[in-house]
């Protein structure tokens, strides 16, 4: 007659865990939570045996009980549900957990553990199932709040960063803006808002050079009004620059989108004329007396000259210098005559 196995309880295991000295030191002395829990017929897992470790955290009255004796449901639910999965893949799992548990005064107590489980059989009772999980907990709920202390930290300093990088490039936007602005001043005459005398200059250079590299012609007109002297003594210094603005405005309407205005000091101007030849400069030259004329009422001198081969900007801009010098004779010779 086969007989029966004798059926492992409660107090086998801890008993057999207590008759070798060191198993029962290591049990007793061991710093993190150990526990055994029976995996019952009827869905639930009680506590056979856990360390004093363990008992210190959920009270002496876990032991022979289900885990829903001594914390809330939905805690145990969660860890019932961990213990399925254990028993279902016969693997051993590590899981970290919010758990809640009720202390040995009924008080709710929270914390998260990191917890290891393994799934056992018990050969005295049947080999072919999980019939116990023996589990390690660690409380690692300092460690989470320092993490999560530093996640915030992070965060603030990421957003920190971010408004700190937002605030950089507003202010390089304004800086570049600034610089455009300065760069628009330095090249501009403020009177009359077309390029000054250093930046026509240096626009003519570039110009000379273009014209050399692409075999075109280029011409320059240098401008004088006449008579602008009288404006100043009759009508007053202000009103002598309202007509150099007026005559600058004219004169840029009436310029092609590529030709360059420059003040070039007083009431001259130089013009620059890109891809023009002699003829191109006279027919433009006369369309600006002419435009300037009708919108300003004041009358304008120009001499004209076109690059030549051994030219200079100097040289080029001291040719039409003279003939405008000419043109001058001419116009006082007209007016006095
Ligand atoms: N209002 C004003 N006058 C200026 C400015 N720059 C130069 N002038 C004046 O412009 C006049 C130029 O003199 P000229 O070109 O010699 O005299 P003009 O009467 O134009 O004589 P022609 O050129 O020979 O017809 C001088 O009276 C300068 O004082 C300026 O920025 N504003």
């Amino acid at each position: 007659m086969a007989v029966e196995p004798p059926q492992q309880t409660l107090q086998s295991f801890h008993d057999a865990l207590m008759r070798h000295p060191l198993i029962r030191e290591l049990w007793n002395h061991f710093p993190e939570n150990m526990f055994l829990v029976r995996v019952e017929d009827d869905g639930h897992f009680t506590v056979e045996a856990a360390n004093p470790a363990q008992l210190d955290t959920v009270g002496r009255e876990c032991l022979g009980q289900p885990l829903p004796a001594f914390m809330p449901a939905a805690s145990a639910e969660a860890i019932y549900t961990r213990y399925r999965e254990c028993v279902a893949r016969d693997k051993p799992m590590r899981y970290q957990e919010h758990a809640v548990f009720f202390d040995e005064h009924g008080n709710e107590q929270y914390g998260y553990w990191l917890t290891l489980i393994v799934p056992l059989h018990n050969a005295a009772e049947d080999p072919q199932r999980v019939t116990h999980i023996f589990g390690i907990s660690q409380d690692v709920t300092e460690l989470h709040q320092a993490r999560e202390a530093l996640e915030r930290h992070n965060q603030a300093l990421e957003a920190r960063v971010e408004q700190r990088t937002a605030e950089l490039q507003h202010a390089n936007r304004e800086l570049r803006l600034l610089n455009a602005q300065l760069e628009e001043m330095a090249t501009r005459d403020f009177l009359t808002g077309c390029y000054n005398r250093r930046h026509i200059e240096t626009l003519g250079q570039r110009e000379i050079e273009r014209a050399r590299r692409y075999d075109t012609s280029l011409s320059v007109l240098m401008v004088d009004l006449d008579a602008f002297k009288q404006v100043n003594d009759t009508q007053g210094h202000d009103a002598g620059d309202a007509a150099l603005k007026c005559v600058a405005a004219s004169l840029q309407n009436a310029l092609r989108a590529n030709d360059l205005l420059g003040r070039f000091g007083g009431d001259e101007f130089l013009i620059l004329l890109p891809e023009s030849n002699n003829e191109d400069a006279r027919v433009a030259a006369k369309r600006l007396q002419q435009l300037t004329h009708e919108q300003t009422d004041i009358t304008i001198s120009v001499g004209i000259a076109t690059l030549r081969r051994d030219d200079t900007l100097e040289s080029l801009a001291a040719r039409a210098d003279q003939r405008l010098l000419a043109a001058k004779r001419e116009y006082h010779r007209k007016a006095s005559g």
